[in-house]
């Protein structure tokens, strides 16, 4: 059997729409192994939205392997435990493709290179910024071309710290992307290139002082939040406590801060606010760290039988 360890991520951090994502210290496990016959998937907790049979999307990545390399296990178990919350922003339906293609890849004799497992990610996904944090870890820029995807890996240092808001409600990707509008303004989409580039230098520079102007958005957020009444409480009471900036991370509803030292203080500030104001849903507060390792092998038995 071989288990492999695989990161949540949050995609966007602001104005990087479909091209900036991070890893974060938050895992699913999927342990995969070939049996004689048929596919017997189980998961753990379980939850009635992850399917069972062949439409299960860690199956569903390990067969773009297989049908890539032209190997196929006679049968196939697959065990999944789960940790990062489904359908909330962190990157889950991104740590069961690229899990599931690492998985697979291994299981079929590592016969892809790590370029082509983000691209077949990334393509599966449709959008890189989840998919590629997922597979190789770290703070990602990236932009998913024909045939690959062209990136950049910055290694995130253990002093930022990402404060994430998770509530009792699901938002699905595809609805939050189907209700985006087909066009935007041009002093718009100037706004977030400005924002973008501003992020990207004060993130690999350690400029954190600039992160609260880097992180403001025009392109997904303002349509968004109307899906998320708590949106601007949880926006405003970070940076009351102390965020370098707060943005909704992926599609949502999940919110981010980014803190920089004295996060201790900052935690307490945001515990007292959350007890002390009226929200419409329940929010889970914890506090994390980039996960700079992306997908990993846990452990292996056995490969696959005999042939
Ligand atoms: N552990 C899992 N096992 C099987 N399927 C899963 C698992 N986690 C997520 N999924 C699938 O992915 C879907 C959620 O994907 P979706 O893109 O809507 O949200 P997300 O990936 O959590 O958020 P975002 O892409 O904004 O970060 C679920 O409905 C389910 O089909
Ligand atoms: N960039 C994507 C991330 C969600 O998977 C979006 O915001 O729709």
């Amino acid at each position: 059997m071989i288990s492999v360890k695989v990161p949540a991520s949050s995609a966007n951090l602001g104005a990087g729409f479909d091209c900036m994502g991070v890893a974060l210290k938050l895992y699913n496990i999927i342990e995969v192994e070939e049996i004689e016959r048929g596919l017997i998937i189980t998961s753990s907790p379980d939850d009635p939205s992850i399917a069972k049979d062949e439409n299960n999307l860690v199956f569903k990545a390990m067969k773009t392997v297989f049908d890539e390399v032209g190997w196929y296990p006679r049968g196939l178990r697959i065990n999944l435990i789960n940790e990062i919350p489904l359908t909330r922003g962190l990157g889950s339906s991104a740590a069961c493709i690229s899990g599931g293609i690492y998985a697979a890849n291994l299981l079929s004799g590592g016969k892809l290179s790590e370029e082509e497992m983000i691209y077949l990610a990334a393509k599966m996904e449709g959008h890189p910024d989840n998919s590629t944090p997922a597979m190789i870890g770290g703070l990602v820029f990236a932009v998913l071309e024909d045939k690959k995807v062209n990136y950049i890996k910055f290694v995130v240092p253990a002093r930022l710290k990402f404060a994430v808001f998770i509530p009792d409600f699901q938002l699905s990707t595809e609805y939050a992307r189907n209700i985006l509008p087909k066009y935007i303004e041009f002093k718009d989409a100037v706004f977030n290139i400005g924002r973008a580039t501003l992020f990207a230098s004060a993130i690999t520079t350690g400029n954190y002082e600039l992160l609260p102007a880097a992180t403001q958005d025009r392109l997904h957020q303002p349509y968004r939040k109307k899906l998320i009444p708590d949106f601007d409480k949880i926006v405003n009471l970070s940076l009351e406590a102390g965020a370098k900036g707060a943005f909704l991370s992926g599609a949502g509803p999940s919110i981010i801060a980014l803190v920089d030292e004295n996060y201790e203080i900052f935690e307490q500030n945001v515990q007292n606010a959350l007890a002390s104001i009226e929200l419409a849903a329940n929010w889970d507060f914890m506090i994390l760290e980039a996960d700079n390792s992306g997908a990993t092998v846990f452990s292996v038995q056995s490969t696959s039988l005999k042939r």
